[in-house]
């Protein structure tokens, strides 16, 4: 018995899809039970690279997620809307879902697992994060039994790619983007990738899978690369390492904690997105170019760190195909498939959050001050009138006149180390602080 599949969309990822189940020899068997009966694209005239007939491929997507004989959607759109209510349709009509979308899933996961729920069937999203690499299935099944500590890594090759080349060949951002979208690695609007945006719905996933409790997209602290500067990936350079966008879930002790919610999430995430300066020595340092890697540390298991492409048309089509392949091996050997403990989506209620002025963290800054003696000695009581104690100082050279320097803190509060910028930017001696940028 063949499967059916809709496939929406037909660009880069719904491409590689089409190419994999069309080339199924050396895989596995179950591969050749799979059928992709509808296509359903933007622009008919637009040259493929896999051809379908006309019957299969139509600008009516309604139609596909109707259609009686599909027993799988695989939406690889992208966007809100339709993606959205296509997604809905298709569950209320009975079919299982695979998604590649998560802007969608971190922001109406809810309402699509509760549909899904209701109806029995499964939304399977393996491709939503880190491209290619197997972690949400991990997360889901073989790291199950875990308590989880932390999640946290680089989970957008967009940037990936543009902090890897601005480090490695001083390349302009602009030029770096514009390759990045030319090798089907950014989202249509890749304001996505380089705000933040894209990892903060990948964490988002990650998190709510890790710890068990869905998490609210507007509690994620989001900061993106565009205030990384070729200065301070020379200076971070110089002092031992290496800038990349990091996503952090991570469980957070509090002395005043609050009420833990029902069903035993844990109390207190902190959730973050932000350019972070990363010792060369961390495993996270050497993860390069569109390549992504998520850490998770839990107990008794320890570390673990998932590794892989994190973009790409073939890399994330692995992902798309892996998942529909599952669902079919469900198919294949249940004839009434009723929701899997493990596959489907169980927790309802939403974990806590706690607010950035309560992280703990180091945190690199550059000043540029008036080349009067006694700067450094001011900038140093400033910090110290807020308890925040400096690992290193010091006087990088001139820029425009002024004197340029760079600053790595201790671990400290958030909020105290504010307090203290916003002391210093009232020193006379201070031009402006150009960046500010936390430390791993
Ligand atoms: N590219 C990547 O490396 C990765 C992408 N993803 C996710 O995969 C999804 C797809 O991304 P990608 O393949 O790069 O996107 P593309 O822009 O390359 O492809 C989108 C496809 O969807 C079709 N489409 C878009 N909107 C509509 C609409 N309203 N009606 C009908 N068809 C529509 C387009 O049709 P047409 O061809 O006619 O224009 C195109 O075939 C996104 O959710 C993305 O976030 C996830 C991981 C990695
Ligand atoms: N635009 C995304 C694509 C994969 O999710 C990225 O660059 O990581
Ligand atoms: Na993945």
């Amino acid at each position: 018995m063949a499967y059916k599949l809709g496939l929406l969309g037909l660009g880069t990822v719904g491409t590689g899809t089409a190419q994999i189940i069309l080339d199924s020899l050396g895989r596995h068997p179950l591969l050749q039970e799979l059928e992709i009966h509808r296509v359903g694209v933007r622009n008919l005239d637009k040259p493929r690279q896999v051809t379908f007939s006309a019957d299969q491929l139509t600008t009516d997507l309604e139609s596909i997620v109707i259609d009686p004989d599909i027993d799988i959607v695989v939406e690889l759109i992208g966007g809100l809307e339709p993606a959205r209510s296509l997604i809905l349709t298709a569950i209320s009509h009975g079919k299982h879902i695979v998604t590649a979308n998560k802007a969608v899933i971190s922001r109406y996961g809810n309402e699509i697992f509760d549909a899904a729920n209701a109806k029995g069937v499964y939304v399977m999203l393996e491709a939503a994060v880190g491209g290619g690499i197997p972690v949400i299935q991990p997360l889901k099944e073989s790291l199950g039994v875990n308590r989880i500590q932390s999640v946290m890594g680089i989970i957008n090759g967009t940037t990936n790619y543009i902090l890897t080349r601005m480090q490695t060949e001083g390349a302009d951002f602009a030029d770096v983007l514009a390759d990045a979208q030319r090798l089907g690695y950014a989202e249509a609007d890749p304001t996505a990738d380089v705000d933040g945006l894209d990892a903060a719905d990948k964490i988002a996933i990650l998190a709510s899978l890790a710890f068990a409790g869905r998490i609210k997209l507007e509690d994620i602290h989001c900061e993106g690369i565009r205030q990384v500067s070729a200065a301070d990936i020379a200076y971070a350079e110089k002092l031992g390492f290496t800038i990349k966008l990091l996503a952090i879930a991570k469980r957070q002790s509090s002395t005043t904690p609050p009420a833990p919610p029902p069903g035993g999430a844990v109390d207190r995430l902190s959730i973050r997105v932000h350019p972070t300066l990363v010792p060369k020595t961390h495993p996270l340092a050497s993860i390069n170019g569109v390549y992504n890697a998520i850490l998770v540390e839990g107990e008794p298991l320890g570390q673990v760190m998932f590794y892989g492409p994190g973009a790409g048309s073939g890399p994330t089509a692995s992902a798309v195909v892996s998942d529909i392949l599952t669902i079919a091996a469900i198919l294949k050997t249940e004839t009434e498939p009723i929701p899997h403990p493990l596959l489907s989506c169980t927790h309802q209620h939403y974990c806590a959050i706690a607010p950035m002025e309560e992280l703990v963290t180091r945190f690199y800054t550059r000043f540029l001050t008036n080349d009067t003696p006694g700067v450094i000695g001011h900038l140093g009581t400033s910090f110290g009138n807020h308890g925040v104690s400096l690992e290193s100082i010091v006087q990088i050279g001139m820029r425009d006149n002024q004197a340029e320097i760079v600053v790595v803190t201790h671990d400290v509060s958030e909020g105290n180390f504010l307090n203290a910028l916003a002391e210093i930017r009232q020193l006379d001696a201070v031009m402006s602080i150009p960046s500010v940028l936390r430390v791993l």
